[in-house]
């Protein structure tokens, strides 16, 4: 591993030890929360229920989410909320204002709206998650960690991912990117004006991912975002660790998506190619440049 991006080994159990019962608000503290007839708490599970964009979704999200939420805006990650930027199957994403004014994404995972089974095969086989349960919640709270996890990673090793900021149960808070009046539009919705250098880039990302140890999973133009020419990779729940069974597996398909995608866009770009320049061995890599 090089320091060329402070890369990091990929450590067993790294970024999931104790720490995270620091970070992550624990069942018991989310249900005294919940069930706390405090006034605080009503009341602002009221204006939350009440406020237009949670409006369609306040048979979703149950007391624990608003727990979570609660204990976010207390620990003053999150100030006020604005409209939804996505409503997916598993997740929607809102926009939020942090500290200092300063934008901010916040995506909710639906914990009964989660593939579950398709969450453990991901989370299965990933050492940071030995030992998982099948609980539901536990499921999903342990992917929605993972997620944070591998953004924090990612970031330390030079990718362009949202900034992690925090994570409490099912509630991911990270940068937005972009603005809300001027958000941040995926690949497969822009004309991409250079796509050999926006290839390359991409390129270049997945293989300092690989490098610190991840292979993202679902990777395309469709987990790409791009403002104001900066590429960012989003969406790095099911990102796996290189030690998982199906880790290569995961990684051509994405070489696959990515290559097809910017073919079509007319750059020079082939899933083998790509494969063979994102897991090229470092040293190996090194000795070319030296002789060259
Ligand atoms: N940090 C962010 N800044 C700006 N926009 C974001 C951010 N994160 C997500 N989005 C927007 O929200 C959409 C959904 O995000 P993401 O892919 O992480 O969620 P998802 O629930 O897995 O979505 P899907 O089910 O569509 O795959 C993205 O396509 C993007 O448009």
């Amino acid at each position: 591993m090089s320091d060329e991006f402070g890369l990091v080994e990929p450590q067993e159990g790294e970024a999931f030890g104790d720490e995270w019962e620091e970070i992550d608000l624990s069942d018991d503290e989310a249900d005294r929360i919940a069930k706390r007839r405090d006034r605080d708490f009503d009341e602002f599970r009221i204006r939350m229920k009440d406020a237009d964009q949670f409006k369609v979704e306040q048979s979703v999200f149950d007391d624990a989410t608003f727990a979570a939420i609660y204990k976010l805006v207390q620990d003053g990650h999150i100030d006020a909320f604005g409209g939804p930027i996505s409503t997916g199957k598993e997740a929607n994403v809102y926009e939020a204002l942090g500290p200092d004014e300063t934008e901010v994404a916040v995506k909710i995972y639906r914990i009964n709206a989660s593939d579950f089974r398709h969450m453990r095969d991901y989370l299965e086989g990933d050492p940071r998650f030995e030992g998982i349960g099948h609980d539901k919640g536990q499921v999903v709270r342990a992917w929605v960690r993972k997620e944070f996890a591998n953004l924090e990673r990612a970031e330390r090793a030079g990718v362009r991912v949202p900034k992690p900021i925090s994570v409490q149960r099912n509630v991911l808070v990270m940068e937005l990117v972009g603005v809300a009046d001027d958000r941040a539009r995926r690949l497969s919705e822009v004309n991409v004006e250079n796509p050999q250098t926006a290839f390359e880039v991409v390129r270049e990302y997945m293989r300092r991912l690989h490098r610190a140890g991840l292979v993202h999973g679902d990777l395309s133009e469709y987990n790409l975002i791009i403002h104001e020419g900066e590429l960012v990779v989003i969406d790095l729940g099911q990102a796996v660790t290189i030690h998982h069974p199906n880790a290569e597996e995961f990684l051509r398909r994405d070489c696959h998506n990515v290559a097809k995608f910017f073919q079509r866009q007319g750059a020079d770009a082939d899933a083998d190619s790509l494969f063979e320049f994102v897991t090229a061995d470092e040293a190996e890599e090194e000795d070319e440049e030296d002789a060259e």
